[in-house]
């Protein structure tokens, strides 16, 4: 929690307003923040100066991990996050590629589970990372990445947290997660939840112990809309404590994750937070 408020009291302090034209909103702006998450020891990076909707947080990281394309399946799953980018953002409506009501495109893990080759075929990045840290192999190129500048056209969003690294030393496994562009009241509330529990899961289905994981974000902002809230009220109130992560112990494979999992299968320990604030949300 103490990283989370020196880097929106270092974008209050220190930010530089840039004006951006996807949103037509200025955005007070730092550049480059390292973030560091406890999971061996379940320091859980919830946000606790407000209520966070962490489940629709890692709703949202499993259906990254299924390769959804499409904002009912997230829904179904228990998250809203994507309605407004596939059905409220212009560009993306008047896209040819757009396949009608809800679709996302090629975006997040669709990038993840099938990178679309020149022979037609597709690549399962997932699966092969996963393989490898199941047999205790690290090619140092254990890498998940979203980022596919050939088909940005044929998606809604380019990816934000659009590279994640796994790195095994020994039995523990490590996580460093990358971020271009981070809304830092309502995205990274979500993201750092997703990085911690990327590598919790992961740990989890290759049967590695969980170390630290390492959040790296480029632009980290704050919509000008949002500023009054985060710094007069957010900013303002006393964290308490990291509460708990639990997953259920029965998930031990990729095909869990990919069939049975629900947000069932989730539980937060000793989850104190004062009241939730609602931020303006930027399409
Ligand atoms: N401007 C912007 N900021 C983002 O953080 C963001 C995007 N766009 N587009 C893609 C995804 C979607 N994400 C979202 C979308 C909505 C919420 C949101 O409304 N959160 C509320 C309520 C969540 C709930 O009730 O489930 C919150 O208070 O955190 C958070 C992240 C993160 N990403
Ligand atoms: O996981 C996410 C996804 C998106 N965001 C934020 C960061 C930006 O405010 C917008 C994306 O806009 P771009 O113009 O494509 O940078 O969404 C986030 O924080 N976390």
């Amino acid at each position: 929690m103490k990283q989370y408020l020196e880097l929106c009291q270092r974008i209050v302090d220190d930010g530089v307003w840039i004006e951006n034209k996807r949103t037509n909103k200025r955005c007070l702006t730092v550049v480059n923040a390292d973030l560091t998450f406890d999971v061996a020891n379940n320091q859980f990076p919830l946000i606790t100066t407000r209520k966070s909707f962490w489940k629709s947080a890692i709703a949202e990281l499993l259906g990254y991990i299924r390769g959804y394309d499409n904002a009912a399946d997230f829904r179904a799953l228990g998250t809203k996050t994507w309605d407004m980018n596939a059905n409220d953002n212009l560009a993306w409506l008047n896209n040819p590629h757009r396949k009608g009501e809800d679709d996302m495109g090629r975006v997040y893990g669709v990038q993840g589970r099938s990178w679309q080759k020149s022979d037609g075929s597709t690549i399962d990045q997932l699966r092969k990372i996963v393989d490898n840290l199941s047999e205790g192999i690290d090619d140092r190129g254990e890498i998940l990445t979203f980022y596919n500048p050939g088909e940005f056209d044929m998606g809604c969003l380019r990816p934000c947290m659009h590279t994640h690294t796994f790195s095994l030393l020994g039995d523990t496994l490590y996580l460093t997660s990358y971020q271009r562009s981070c809304d830092v009241p309502l995205g990274l509330n979500f993201n750092q939840v997703q990085v911690y529990t990327l590598l919790a899961l992961m740990a989890q289905i290759t049967g590695k112990k969980p170390g630290l994981a390492y959040h790296k974000i480029i632009n980290a902002h704050i919509y000008e809309d949002q500023l009054s809230l985060l710094r007069d009220v957010q900013l303002t109130r006393t964290p308490f404590a990291s509460p708990k992560l639990i997953i259920n112990p029965k998930i031990k494979s990729l095909e869990d994750l990919e069939t049975w999992v629900t947000m069932d299968d989730f539980e937060v320990l000793g989850y104190e937070h004062h009241e939730a604030i609602k931020y303006p949300f930027s399409v």
